[in-house]
């Protein structure tokens, strides 16, 4: 029996690996560029990049506001119970569900060659030299960038690197769910909901609180409705969780949800490893949570992992992603978070990728969730944004990683992206300093150093400025 399921892991693997040399996804659309990596530990060379003048092209005809969604013939995204843009506009939607049936199947759980994979490399220092204060980080970027204030009044970055970089971006702070998830000690709950309430305080507009998983696969958040408990009556923020079925999705709205994630993945040996099922089994079922969403005006989010690289079968194809990405699309996802779930992209892979998912999905629907594991979560962010990605997860003090993709490290931290906002006059309504008083006190809860390196150096300078009082 055991040795039926790796090997049904095994051939739909060899079939994935296969599959790499299509250039064009089902609905036909070319893949603009498509470089492929001989392995993941060999990065693209940055000549390979597109030039500039193709990310230009590529974000004027990605804007919402350049091509019309019914261009894409996708019909329109919802959120409670409307047609729904990311930044909450919404109308009337038009959009059909199919009735959905479970061939339910039991699958191995293939991790080791991503395990040995990722063994093999060690993840970036995080320690720091630079000190600067949180009021010398606007004033660094001053000096290095000319610089012109938005409507907002916000320093605007004007010169050739940032052009294109959007005002505003949505942060969607993940910590509490994909941080906590992987921790070996489990996090007791109000500890769960102090880091959560003390997020929504600094500011930030979307805190992941938790995961209505299976308790066996995710020991970590099996207090997922306690959480919900105490953090349903929290204002200012919207408190998604992550739902993998029919029966996740139910128990997160009795415990009084208002807003739920699905994850499915590019790659097919991850899919069985994280969900234990295959990508297409695994759409049926989201097909089934999309709908009961929809019933009941539950807004859904969609998570597509291994974007770049997956643990078990090395490079992703980006046509790849962008069938599935469209696929949680087409089923009423209002928002996709795209996931470099091992963290191995970089700009040479990340761009092709979301060449790919932009031409199938508006850029405004997209957000990206880079893992840090190889120290290049800023660098992906920063081309993200220059294609027109104006939303970006994160995690406080970088906690985190997947269970499932062992080795991988925490998501890039929320501090590190805010500070390099902060430094790009890019608006987020996030206070950097409350939320390093966050990250503080989930690491030192945790019993280690924050991840973050930009809070590690805002705290030392502070530090050395006390102890001269
Ligand atoms: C998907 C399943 C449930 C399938 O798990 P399964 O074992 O195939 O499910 P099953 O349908 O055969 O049910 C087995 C048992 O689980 C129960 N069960 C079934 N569903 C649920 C549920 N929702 N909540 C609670 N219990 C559930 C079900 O009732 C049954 O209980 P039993 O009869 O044995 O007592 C399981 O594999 C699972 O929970 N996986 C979770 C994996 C996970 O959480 N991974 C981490 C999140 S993904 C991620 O981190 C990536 C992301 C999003 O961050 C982006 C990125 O970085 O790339």
């Amino acid at each position: 029996m055991h040795w039926n399921r790796v090997r049904r892991a095994h051939s739909l693997w060899c079939k994935s690996l296969t599959n790499k040399t299509h250039l064009h996804h089902p609905y036909n659309i070319p893949v603009l560029h498509f470089i492929t990596m001989s392995s993941l530990e060999e990065p693209l060379a940055f000549d390979k990049l597109p030039s500039m003048s193709t990310i230009d092209r590529i974000q004027r005809f990605s804007s919402g506001a350049c091509r019309p969604r019914d261009d894409f013939g996708m019909g329109h995204r919802w959120i409670e119970g409307r047609d729904c843009s990311t930044s909450n506009s919404c109308n009337d939607d038009e959009k059909r569900f199919g009735k959905e049936s479970f061939p339910w199947r039991r699958h191995t759980r293939k991790v080791s060659e991503g395990e040995l994979l990722l063994r093999n490399f060690s993840t970036s220092g995080r320690s720091s030299t630079v000190s600067v204060t949180l009021r010398e980080s606007n004033k660094f970027q001053e000096h290095k960038y000319s610089t012109i204030s938005n409507e907002n009044g916000i320093p605007h970055s004007s010169n050739k690197i940032s052009r294109g970089i959007p005002k505003f971006v949505k942060m969607v702070e993940v910590g509490p769910r994909d941080g906590l998830q992987n921790e070996k000690n489990i996090v007791p709950t109000s500890v769960k909901v102090e880091l959560i309430q003390r997020l929504v305080s600094s500011g930030l507009p979307v805190v992941e609180a938790t995961s209505f998983v299976s308790p066996k696969w995710v020991p970590q958040l099996a207090d997922a409705k306690d959480v919900m408990d105490a953090v349903n009556t929290i204002d200012g923020a919207r408190l998604p969780v992550l739902t993998p079925n029919l029966k996740g999705f139910e128990a997160a709205v009795s415990a009084g949800a208002k807003e739920v994630a699905i994850f499915a993945s590019a790659s097919e040996s991850f899919s069985l490893s994280n969900i234990n099922c295959t990508i297409e089994e695994s759409l049926l079922r989201y097909r089934a949570v999309t709908t009961a969403a929809k019933e009941h005006s539950i807004p859904v989010r969609g998570y597509v992992s291994c974007v770049v690289g997956c643990p078990v079968e090395g490079a992703v194809p980006p046509s790849k992603v962008a069938y599935v990405v469209r696929e949680l699309y087409d089923m009423g996802c209002f928002e996709i978070s795209l996931g470099d779930t091992i963290g191995t992209g970089t700009p040479g892979s990340v761009v092709p990728m979301l060449e790919a998912v932009m031409a199938v999905v508006p850029a405004d629907k997209l957000a990206v969730h880079f893992h840090d594991t190889y120290g290049q979560a800023l660098a992906n962010i920063l081309v993200s944004l220059q294609m027109g990605i104006s939303i970006v997860d994160s995690s406080i003090a970088g906690l985190g990683g997947c269970p499932y993709a062992k080795g991988a490290s925490g998501n890039v931290a929320t501090e590190d992206v805010v500070y390099m906002l902060n430094g790009l006059g890019v608006k987020t309504n996030v206070d950097l300093g409350k939320l390093i008083a966050a990250g503080d006190f989930i690491s030192k809860h945790l019993g280690r150093p924050n991840g973050s390196k930009a809070a590690v150096a805002l705290n030392r300078r502070i530090t050395a400025d006390a102890s001269k009082i």
